[in-house]
């Protein structure tokens, strides 16, 4: 085409405006179901700004770059903020409101959320059970498998800690689960007592984690509120379920140095 036809570029058309405004199609008549969209539409927009800036944040590790990594990630923590924020807003629904429209949602569910997924992977979750709802052979299952073959966030910092001079342990199998390393915690506990660069991105990576639990807190009290015991759509018993997974920090050698520092 040529320059001169082209439309001039505008707010709606630079934004994608139409496609993204297009984009919400409640199943029923009921008021607060378009609610309901928007706010994992919004949720999932986040999410894919949250793995772009890990991306980057791992890069920025790996080069040891102190003050860009420091930067990145307190972006994704004022974002964090600002998603566990936005569930006062679905909390506004009544039960009966959600009971209203809640069949329609069939077996749909936050089981299918594969950015979800990908973000704790690249956070360090290597657990096969994810991939329970995502068919063998799509797109979805292979970002997620992808994401967890690759060196998670954790993996990253500890190599940014070697670009430092710090002699950590080597030789991880990044594809499989992080767990607790004496050894690591020693070095840590060395960084603390340095008190330099690489503490304070260890305190934001504190931040992260405590952020993630927060966020599970809140889903898991706005479920309890709203469905009470009820079975979840996607099959799992729910609150219950959701319940058990509170408590499994993602960096458990940052929490297990805490009692001696
Ligand atoms: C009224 C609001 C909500 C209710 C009642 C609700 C309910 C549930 C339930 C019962 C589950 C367990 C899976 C199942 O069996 O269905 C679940 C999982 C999940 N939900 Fe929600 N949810 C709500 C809002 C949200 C929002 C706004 C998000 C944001 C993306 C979200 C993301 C997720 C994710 C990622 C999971 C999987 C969690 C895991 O396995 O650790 N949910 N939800
Ligand atoms: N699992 C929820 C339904 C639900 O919340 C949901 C359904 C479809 C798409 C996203 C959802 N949000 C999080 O799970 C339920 O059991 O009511």
């Amino acid at each position: 085409m040529n320059d001169d036809t082209q439309a001039a570029l505008s707010y709606t058309s630079y934004l994608s405006l139409d496609e993204v405004l297009d984009a919400q199609h409640p199943r029923s008549d009921e008021h607060d179901e378009l609610l309901f969209i928007v706010i994992h539409q919004v949720y999932e927009l986040w999410f894919k700004q949250v793995l772009h800036e890990a991306l980057y944040l791992q890069e920025q590790l790996e080069a040891g770059n102190t003050a860009h990594a420091t930067r990145t990630l307190r972006r994704i923590l004022t974002i964090f903020k600002v998603v566990v924020a936005q569930i006062d807003v679905l909390e506004t629904m009544t039960p009966s409101q959600f009971t209203s429209f809640r069949a329609r949602l069939d077996a749909s569910s936050g089981f299918q959320s594969a950015q979800f997924r990908v973000l704790e992977a690249v956070l360090g979750r290597r657990d096969e059970r994810v991939f329970a709802h995502y068919p063998e052979g799509g797109d979805q299952r292979a970002q997620i498998s992808d994401a967890m073959s690759r060196p998670s966030l954790f993996d990253s910092f500890t190599t940014y800690l070697a670009v430092k001079g710090y002699d950590v342990p080597t030789g991880r199998d990044v594809t499989k689960p992080l767990e607790p390393s004496p050894a690591l915690q020693e070095v840590l506990l060395r960084v603390y007592r340095d008190d330099t660069g690489p503490s304070v991105v260890a305190e934001h990576l504190v931040d992260l984690d405590e952020g993630m639990q927060e966020w599970r807190y809140r889903h898991v009290k706005m479920v309890e509120r709203t469905i009470g015991d009820k079975t979840g759509t996607g099959g799992s018993s729910g609150a219950h379920y959701l319940r058990t997974t509170l408590f499994s920090p993602m960096f458990p050698d940052l929490w297990a140095v805490r009692s001696r520092l």
